[in-house]
């Protein structure tokens, strides 16, 4: 069952920005789904039509096969959305946040204190049930926020950016946290970032939207054989060797891409491993001196930055 289904979505706003333009969406029950995007794409506006604080021009949208807008109130209770600013209450401790949360959620206390138990277990999260959320990192504070989010038991959770601005063992933390929900909760999760690694390891499914329309969606997996192509990595001890290089090995490569990172000349190839066998002799050849050379698959970012390339063309 699709958990969201989007259909020719369309928003424009009183400026005449055109946010959402005929835009489609699938998300799986159960599933976690990335939506990436540069600044503008239209993820923010995607994700306040889809937790009902704004209306879209046109399109329809159904949650769990229920239309949006024949029943906003049922959908409410079944999502939650975590925004980057957090909303538990830093006076208040974490077991008194989820107690509160879910008075407002007309959970039963019984129910409410062994859901309370599940999650603080799950997300190992004992250390912090007692005291003042105030007393915790921002890090910490943004785990017990999505842990209180939890407490509605919602069917789909929207997160937003959650490990924005964190330091890398923070974001593992998190990362560990998002796992948790899809395997001990089956929650769908509902996801946007501006890390691509992120997405890569975490989502099921990814949409990279651009202009308010999506560009392509799949597996990450599906995403990287996009470009469908090997890149050849040269690595030189300096950059100033790799630029001096590179003219000899785009006469090498005359058909295919070759560019400068840094200390690297990458060629993108059809052939990887024949490429790799007739470019080493070449630089071994030569005298050129390369420190080392490589075949690798395409990045999500690669992937990502072909995709929203500025003269990219979007065909939808
Ligand atoms: N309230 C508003 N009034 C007018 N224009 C808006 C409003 N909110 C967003 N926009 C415009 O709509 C477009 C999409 O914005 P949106 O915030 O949805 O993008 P985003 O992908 O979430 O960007 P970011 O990654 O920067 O958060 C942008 O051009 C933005 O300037």
């Amino acid at each position: 069952m699709n958990a969201i289904e989007v259909k020719d979505l369309n928003k424009s706003y009183k400026n005449g920005v055109k946010a959402l333009n005929n835009f489609n969406l699938k998300v799986k029950e159960g599933e976690t789904f990335s939506l990436l995007g540069e600044n503008g794409a239209g993820k923010s506006t995607l994700i306040k039509i889809l937790t009902t604080y704004l209306e879209a021009d046109s399109g329809s949208i159904k949650i769990f096969d229920e239309n949006i807008n024949e029943n906003p109130i049922a959908i409410r209770s079944n999502i939650a959305c975590v925004a980057q600013q957090i909303s538990i209450d830093t006076h208040l401790s974490l077991e008194e946040n989820m107690i509160f949360q879910s008075r407002l959620y007309k959970v039963p206390k019984d129910i409410a204190i062994s859901r309370m138990d599940k999650l603080i277990d799950s997300f190992g999260l004992k250390e912090y049930r007692s005291y003042p959320v105030s007393s915790y990192s921002g890090g910490v504070k943004r785990r017990l926020d999505i842990a209180l989010n939890m407490m509605s038991n919602p069917k789909i959770l929207f997160l937003d950016e959650p490990t924005v601005g964190m330091d890398i063992k923070s974001r593992m933390a998190m990362w560990d946290m998002m796992k948790t929900i899809r395997s001990d909760f089956n929650t769908t999760i509902f996801l946007t970032t501006h890390y691509l690694e992120e997405a890569d390891i975490l989502s099921d499914s990814i949409c990279i939207m651009k202009d308010g329309k999506e560009i392509i969606t799949g597996t990450p997996l599906e995403l990287r054989s996009f470009l469908g192509k090997d890149t050849l990595k040269i690595s030189f001890s300096k950059g100033d060797k790799a630029k001096k290089y590179i003219e000899e090995l785009k006469k090498l490569h005359p058909k295919t891409q070759v560019f400068l990172k840094e200390d690297k000349v990458l060629i993108d190839t059809d052939n990887g491993k024949f490429d790799l066998n007739r470019t080493t002799r070449f630089l071994i050849d030569n005298d050129i001196p390369f420190y080392g050379i490589e075949i690798g698959r395409p990045s999500l970012e690669d992937v990502f930055l072909k995709l929203t390339d500025k003269d990219l063309e979007v065909n939808n």
